[in-house]
């Protein structure tokens, strides 16, 4: 269980008082997360969903929260966070950054078919499409830089062969990044955590995107590597899965056709996107926090999903 900080009712109760939504009816820690501290919010007014940042500064808050707003007004079915009589969307709750967000319907499809990477696609292409218009600039916060940061953190950790895979697709991803190919790709905000737990189902109709407070500005083409390893592999061994990779790029291309460019880097970004997720599950194994301990992800599956990569690139 991710609830990190216990919220008692009457925090909950001035919230909801601030932001004029009514009396509070049922307040529920949710199960799951490993970022931040959730609750399911019953009021007179719906249902919402309120988090409290853990790990994020409130200097950082602005753009994730401007961002949901930005696009569920452009019609994507996201979040939109909440306003007090000031029109602030930042609040403090047990004296911590917080928001709170209306409830989407729907759940995860955690085996989803070609039709549900078929609605990731689409609504994964809209996203960026909307994105462009979008005005505040803050960097994807586990970009490269932060790979380069936390990989020496980790490397104490590992056995030679698995030390030796990311010292080495570090120096390729380092490589690839310095290149004007990599220089032109496209880009504008993305979500950059678009798995299959942040995104809500009622049955083929995609209902929900969530958890953007891993969004920023990078290449588009990260953040469609980052969803066909999670949406579009085999869950045992990583390697790919034709028929639900073919759905979603295909969705996605319909809405916006990559470019020449993009198709020769969906390898490299492909590597990117397992790596970006080994070393940050790597560091909350051998580095957590008190509660993160209760559910670390397993890190060894991006490692097996890295290998994939590089030994079977992604033909388009
Ligand atoms: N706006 C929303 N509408 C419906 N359910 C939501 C919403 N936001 C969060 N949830 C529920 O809360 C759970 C945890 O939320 P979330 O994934 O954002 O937490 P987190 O700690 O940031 O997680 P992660 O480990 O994925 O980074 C989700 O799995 C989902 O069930
Ligand atoms: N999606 C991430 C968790 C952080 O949101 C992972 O599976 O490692």
């Amino acid at each position: 269980m991710a609830v990190f900080t216990e919220v008692p009712p009457e925090e909950a109760r001035a919230l909801l008082q601030r932001l004029q939504l009514g009396e509070l009816l049922a307040l529920q820690g949710i199960v799951g997360g490993i970022e931040n501290t959730n609750y399911f919010v019953t009021c007179s007014a719906g249902e919402f969903v309120l988090t409290l940042f853990e790990r994020l500064r409130p200097e950082q808050l602005p753009f994730y929260l401007y961002l949901m707003q930005h696009l569920a007004q452009g019609g994507l079915p996201v979040p939109n966070p909440r306003a007090d009589a000031q029109g602030n969307i930042v609040h403090s709750v047990c004296g911590k950054p917080a928001a709170l967000v209306n409830r989407l319907p729907g759940k995860s499809q955690l085996a989803p078919g070609p039709q549900h990477c078929a609605a990731m696609g689409q609504t994964l292409a809209r996203l960026h499409l909307v994105g462009r218009s979008f005005d505040r600039h803050q960097p994807n916060l586990r970009g490269l830089a932060w790979w380069n940061e936390t990989a020496p953190l980790v490397l104490p950790y590992l056995g030679p062969q698995q030390a030796d895979l990311l010292r080495s697709e570090l120096a390729y991803q380092n490589a690839v990044a310095a290149t004007a190919d990599y220089a032109a790709l496209p880009r504008g905000p993305v979500h950059a955590d678009l798995f299959r737990d942040n995104v809500l189902f009622e049955g083929e109709k995609l209902t929900g995107c969530f958890d953007f407070y891993f969004a920023g500005v990078d290449t588009w083409l990260f953040d469609l590597a980052v969803c066909l390893n999670d949406w579009c592999i085999d869950w045992a061994t990583g390697a790919h899965h034709p028929a639900r990779a073919q759905a979603l790029l295909g969705a996605y291309e319909a809405e916006r056709k990559l470019t020449d460019t993009e198709r020769a880097l969906l390898p490299a970004m492909l590597r990117a996107g397992a790596l970006r997720f080994w070393i940050s599950r790597l560091w909350d194994f051998y580095l957590p926090r008190e509660a993160a301990l209760l559910a670390p992800h397993d890190p060894t599956h991006f490692e097996r999903v890295l290998r994939e990569r590089i030994a079977h690139p992604l033909q388009l």
